[in-house]
């Protein structure tokens, strides 16, 4: 649905500023119907890419393609029309102070020469695909930032597009209204049909809903793929972004790092240390979540005893499938998200964590 082939984005210098590969080279395939991520760090390109996606911004070289059109190929009008199959929802909602929130969402039909009757009807619809029909009437200033956020995707999917781009979607809401947007994002997917390429710096967000996710640094793809495939390659630079490794500082005895996947699940590692060796075990720190259906989670383990049955007993995991390995602090990747702190030693409820996978947020 969604093809770049060596997408590059340059801008070129000015006062005094070098010019900036702001997107270098990108090749990136999104199917039907998927949910897609993309994320990186602050300035690594992840706006640029998504206004390159509907040629908000024209590439430099390369070619983008949406449901088979080739939007590289379109004069101005072209891009315009062919722009109706590919809704933007930006982190600001950008929404029409002046208007209601239903003027919001009829103001894409007025711009399409839609017929009033028709309008009226569809934004009726929409506002209540939305959870919103109660406050058709109401100003953005009068809606809480999940509403509004709510309006800018009715409004966005006025024109019946096939494609949902949502910029930083959730970055401006609390943990409550993202879960709602988050959910509505999912609803509407299914619902509709939709393909959904969703630029985010929230680890936890691309859990919550994508189905697979690339890395973005310096405007290059550096890792990507389905989650569950990345998630199980625990040394994957974005599988090391998704489910942080737990810190190590500050810890006495030998640390035991575990990829929990549900082919490699923690518990044989722990009866195999505690039970069969009499080491002691302690869990100090990690977490396991559902993610597309799936157990997945990194747990740091203390471990005291002797060195020696220590090492032999790690091999036998490894032997016997399990994803362990010595910890050293300082050895995990920084996280990319403010807002996403790593799991860290110090969690105290690490039996909760291991006893009630499955929220994602
Ligand atoms: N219109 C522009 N003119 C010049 N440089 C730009 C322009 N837009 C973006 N850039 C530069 O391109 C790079 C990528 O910016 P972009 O906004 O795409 O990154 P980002 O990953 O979305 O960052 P953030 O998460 O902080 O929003 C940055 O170095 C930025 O300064």
């Amino acid at each position: 649905m969604i093809e770049l082939s060596d997408v590059r984005k340059v801008f070129p210098a000015r006062r005094g500023a070098a010019e900036v590969a702001a997107v270098d080279g990108v090749t990136l395939s999104v199917a039907a119907g998927e949910f897609a991520g993309v994320v990186g760090p602050s300035g690594s390109g992840k706006s640029t890419l998504a206004r390159l996606v509907n040629l908000l911004e024209r590439p430099t070289s390369g070619r983008v393609a949406v449901d088979g059109q080739v939007l590289t190929d379109l004069d101005d009008d072209g891009v315009r029309r062919a722009r109706r199959s590919v809704g933007m929802v930006f982190q600001h909602f950008n929404l029409l102070d002046s208007r209601t929130a239903a003027g919001n969402v009829e103001h894409p039909l007025e711009l399409a020469g839609v017929g009033r009757v028709e309008r009226r009807r569809r934004v009726a619809d929409l506002l209540d695909l939305v959870g919103l029909a109660d406050r058709h009437a109401s100003r953005p200033a009068q809606l809480s930032g999940g509403q509004k956020q709510r309006v800018a995707i009715a409004r966005a999917l006025a024109a019946h597009p096939k494609v949902l781009l949502c910029d930083e979607a959730t970055s401006a809401l609390d943990p409550a209204s993202t879960t709602g947007v988050l959910d509505l994002l999912r609803r509407v997917r299914a619902e509709l049909g939709l393909t959904v390429l969703l630029i985010t710096h929230e680890m936890a967000v691309v859990r919550a809903v994508c189905d697979s996710a690339v890395l973005l640094e310096s405007g290059r793809v550096v890792d990507g793929g389905r989650l569950t495939d990345v998630l199980a390659r625990p040394h994957s630079p974005l599988a090391a972004q998704l489910l942080p490794a737990p810190a190590v500082a500050g810890r006495d005895g030998d640390l035991v790092r575990v990829t929990v996947t549900d082919s490699a699940p923690e518990g044989r590692v722990l009866r195999t240390l505690a039970g069969e060796l009499g080491l002691d075990v302690e869990v100090a720190g990690g977490s396991v979540e559902t993610v597309a259906g799936r157990r997945f989670g990194r747990l740091l383990l203390s471990v005291t005893g002797d060195d020696g049955r220590l090492d032999a007993a790690l091999q036998r995991l490894r032997d016997g499938g399990s994803l362990v390995e010595r910890a050293v602090p300082g050895d995990e990747p920084p996280a990319i998200g403010a807002h996403d702190e790593p799991a860290t030693a110090e969690q105290p409820s690490a039996p909760r964590l291991l006893d009630a996978p499955g929220v994602p947020l």
